[in-house]
C-alpha cells in the first residue's frame, strides 16, 4: 500500500496553500543551538494529554525549550517513516467547542479565528478548574509573540514596503471589529468572568490561533502536543489527518538521535505570512514571493476601455491572488529560478496586464478581444503579434519592477539601528531585513527574466529584419 494513500487529508497551519506530498527528498539537520534543553515545566503535559485521550500519542517525543521557545525534541532514536505522534481529535479543541450559550449569541460574521480565540478565553478566565488548563497555562505570553499586530507603529514602518504592512493593518481592523461583536456576546455569558475583557486578550488569543491552529474539517483546530512543533521550510513532514481514524499524526522525513529537535513543515509559506500569522522569519525563504499593486492610469484615454475589457474577459475568481479589480491589480510574483528559462514566477495575467497597458488605440484593444473570443477566452495571453509591442509592454513591466527594486533597496539601507539594549527591537528589525530581502531576492529574478526576454526578442526581432521575415518564436 501506498504511504500516502492511507491518508484522506494533508492539513497547513491555518493559511490554505496546500502541502507537497509526502517525499522524503531534503534532511535539514537541526541546528546545534537546538539540542536538548528539558522543560521541566512540560513534564506532566503529555501524561495529562494522553490520559485524556485514552491512547498513547507519542512514545519518542518530549517537550523541550529551544531558540524558537518551547519545542519537541527526540527522546529516543528516530528513523524516517517513523510515525512520531498521533492526537486524537477528541482533544482537538476546535469551534465545536465554543459553549452553545455564546455560540447561540454570536453572528455568522464571526469567523473560525475570533469563535477558537473565544475559546481560549473562557477556558483562561476559567482558570485552573477549566479542563483545558494545562494546555492554556502552557500557550506563549504576548511579550512571547511577535506577529506583526504586536509590532509597534514606529517597527511597522520598517515594512511599509511591503504588502504585510497592509495586511497588518486589515489584520488589526479585524480583529477590533470581531472584538465588538464578540464583547457584549461574552458579558451575556458571564458578566463575572469577562467584566474587564480588554481587546489586547483578544488580540493575543486570535495571534494564539493564527500561529498554531491547523486546518480542519470543523475549519480549524488547535492540536495540542502537535502545536509544540517548530518550523522548518525545508522538512518534508507535515501534519497528517486521517479522517477513518480520527486522528493528526506526523511521520518523521529523516533519522534524529535523542534530544535532537523535531521539526515538520506547516506549510509552502513565504516569509510575508510567516511575519504576519506566525512571528517569524526564516533568514532564506524558498517560498518568498511579493504582492504587487498596479493600475490604468488615471490620464490614460483608452483607461474606460482597458478596464472594461479586463473585467469582461478575466472575471476575478474567488481565491485567486493573481486578480483584476476595480480597486487595483494585483499580482503575486514569485522567484524566477532562471533568467532563461520560461519565467515560471512572473504571473501571466501579469505580463497580459502589461501588453493591455501599452495598447494606445482602441484597434489594438479589439484585436485582443477578437484573439481572446478565437483562443480560450483569456485576454493578451499570447506574445503580441507585434515584437516591438510584445518587447514594449515587457519592458514596462520591467521599469515597474526595477522601481521597486530601487524602493525596497532604499528601505533596507535606511533600516533604523538597533541597539542591544532593545532586544525586541533588534530582533523585529531582523526579521523586517529577512522580509525585506527575500522580497528583493524575488523581484531582482523577475528583472533578470524580463531583461533577458526584451533582449532576445531585441536580438530576434533585429535578424528577421535583416532576413526579412519573422523567425519562429
Ligand atoms: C506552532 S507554535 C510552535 C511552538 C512554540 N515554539 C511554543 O513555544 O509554543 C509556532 C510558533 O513557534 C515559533 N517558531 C516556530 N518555528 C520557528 C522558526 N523556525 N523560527 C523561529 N520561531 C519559530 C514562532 O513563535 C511561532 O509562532
Amino acid at each position: 500500500m501506498l504511504l500516502g494513500a492511507r491518508f484522506t487529508d494533508r492539513c497547513c497551519l491555518h493559511r490554505p496553500i496546500v502541502c507537497l506530498s509526502r517525499r522524503f527528498k531534503f534532511s535539514s539537520p537541526a541546528k546545534p543551538q537546538d539540542s536538548h534543553c528539558v522543560d521541566k515545566d512540560c513534564d506532566d503535559f503529555l501524561p495529562w494529554l494522553e490520559q485524556k485521550a485514552g491512547v498513547e500519542i507519542s512514545s519518542v517525543l518530549s517537550i523541550g525549550k529551544s531558540t524558537y521557545g518551547r519545542s519537541l525534541f527526540a527522546s529516543k532514536s528516530i528513523q524516517t517513516g517513523d510515525c512520531i505522534l498521533k492526537v486524537p481529535y477528541n482533544v482537538q479543541i476546535s469551534p465545536d467547542n465554543v459553549p452553545s450559550k455564546i455560540n447561540y449569541l454570536l453572528g455568522d460574521e464571526v469567523g473560525n479565528i475570533a469563535k477558537l480565540a473565544i475559546v481560549i478565553l473562557v477556558e483562561w478566565k476559567i482558570g485552573q478548574d477549566s479542563e483545558w488548563a494545562p494546555y492554556i497555562n502552557r500557550l506563549p505570553q504576548p511579550g512571547e509573540m511577535h506577529s506583526t499586530i504586536f509590532w509597534s507603529e514606529g517597527e511597522l514602518k520598517m515594512i511599509q514596503q511591503s504588502s504585510v504592512y497592509q495586511e497588518t493593518v486589515n489584520q488589526k481592523a479585524q480583529i477590533q471589529k470581531d472584538f465588538l461583536a464578540i464583547k457584549p456576546v461574552l458579558h451575556h455569558f458571564s458578566e463575572n468572568l469577562f467584566k474587564d475583557i480588554s481587546l489586547k486578550e483578544f488580540m493575543h488569543a486570535c495571534a494564539l490561533v493564527g500561529s498554531r491552529a491547523w486546518g480542519s474539517t470543523k475549519g480549524l483546530s488547535l492540536i495540542p502536543f502537535a502545536d509544540f512543533v517548530n518550523h522548518d521550510g525545508f522538512s518534508e513532514s507535515v501534519l497528517l489527518s486521517d479522517e477513518d481514524k480520527q486522528l493528526s499524526e506526523v511521520i518523521a522525513d529523516r533519522n534524529y538521535a535523542p534530544g535532537e529537535q523535531v521539526l515538520i513543515r506547516y506549510g509552502k509559506f513565504p516569509n510575508a505570512t510567516l511575519l504576519l500569522d506566525f512571528g517569524f522569519t526564516l533568514p532564506y525563504n524558498i517560498y518568498d514571493q511579493v504582492q504587487i499593486q498596479v493600475n490604468i492610469p488615471h490620464h490614460d484615454l483608452l483607461r474606460t476601455l482597458k478596464l472594461e475589457l479586463l473585467h469582461r474577459h478575466c472575471p476575478p475568481k474567488i481565491g485567486d491572488v493573481n486578480s483584476f479589480s476595480s480597486m487595483g491589480n494585483s499580482f503575486t510574483i514569485k522567484e524566477v529560478k532562471s533568467a532563461r528559462g520560461k519565467g515560471r514566477g512572473i504571473p501571466q495575467s501579469l505580463r497580459a496586464f502589461a501588453r493591455i497597458f501599452c495598447c494606445t488605440s482602441p484597434q489594438e484593444l479589439s484585436d485582443l478581444a477578437v484573439e481572446a473570443a478565437q483562443n480560450d477566452g483569456r485576454l493578451a495571453r499570447r506574445p503580441l503579434k507585434s515584437w516591438n509591442r510584445e518587447i514594449q509592454a515587457h519592458q514596462v513591466l520591467l521599469s515597474w519592477i526595477t522601481q521597486l527594486i530601487n524602493e525596497y533597496n532604499t528601505s533596507i539601507k535606511s533600516l533604523p539601528p538597533a541597539s542591544p539594549l532593545y532586544e525586541t527591537f533588534a530582533l523585529r528589525k531582523q526579521m523586517a531585513r529577512d522580509l525585506l530581502t527575500g522580497e528583493l531576492r524575488v523581484l531582482k529574478s523577475a528583472g533578470a527574466w524580463l531583461e533577458n526576454y526584451c533582449a532576445t526578442l531585441t536580438t530576434k526581432s533585429y535578424l528577421s529584419d535583416q532576413n526579412g521575415s519573422r523567425a519562429k518564436f
